[in-house]
């Protein structure tokens, strides 16, 4: 759909330069989605992976974003063997509602209640991200957190729209439930894409 040289803005890898390739297609429906332009998956211009490869490596960083829509209702093998052959590191962000493809230095897995993740996608997390939208949500946060590796970070993150709403909750619950972090959409706040 849209490639970008910017600031990772959001979970772990907050304030690194990264290039990010949004890829078209998603199935998901989160009623809040930021990108909604994103899931028809045939409205967008197809690109080869020798571009995208070579447009990811003219910048100076070598991090590299697959995002969407949802990444991975396409096979990413092929584009991630061909971005680390050039040498960059591969970070994807998903709802893990799709089987994994692909070879990744990062994965942030942001499940749905729309579509629920896998299993296995979840077993694979450095990073769970779950988006705050109500209460109810930090129950919720908490039944997939169980099902994530022993190492994987845990994050939460306000819907934006419900942010000044949410925050308090959130900041209760971080200092009463150490082991979960904030994440904002910090790119937001810098107004870069
Ligand atoms: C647009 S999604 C694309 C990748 C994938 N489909 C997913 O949902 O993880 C990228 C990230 O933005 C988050 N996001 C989308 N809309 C948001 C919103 N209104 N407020 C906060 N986070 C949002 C998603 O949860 C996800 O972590
Ligand atoms: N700067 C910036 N950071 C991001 N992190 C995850 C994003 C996404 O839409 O996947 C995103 C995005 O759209 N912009
Ligand atoms: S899964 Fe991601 S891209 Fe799809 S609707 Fe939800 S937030 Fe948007
Ligand atoms: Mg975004």
């Amino acid at each position: 759909m849209e490639q970008f040289y910017t600031i990772q803005g959001e979970g772990y890898n907050t304030g690194r330069a990264a290039y990010f390739i949004r890829l078209g297609g998603c199935d998901v429906g989160c009623v809040w989605c930021d990108v909604k332009e994103s899931w028809p998956i045939d409205a967008h211009p197809r690109q080869s992976i020798a571009h995208l490869v070579a447009a990811a490596t003219a910048d100076a960083g070598r991090n590299v974003v697959i995002t969407g829509g949802e990444p991975l209702m396409h096979d990413l093998a092929p584009l991630t063997a061909a971005l680390h052959e050039a040498g960059c590191r591969n970070w994807i962000e998903t709802s893990g509602a799709y089987p994994l493809s692909g070879q990744w230095d990062w994965i942030c897995v942001s499940p749905k209640k729309f579509k629920a993740p896998l299993p296995s996608v979840l077993a694979a997390a450095h990073e769970l991200k779950i988006i705050v939208f109500n209460k109810s949500d930090f129950a919720w946060a908490e039944q997939h957190a169980a099902l994530v590796g022993p190492d994987c970070r845990l994050y939460l993150q306000p819907e934006w729209s419900k942010a000044s709403e949410m925050m308090p909750l959130i900041v209760d619950y971080v200092k009463a439930q150490p082991r979960w972090q904030v994440s904002l959409q910090t790119h937001k706040f810098l107004d870069i894409p």
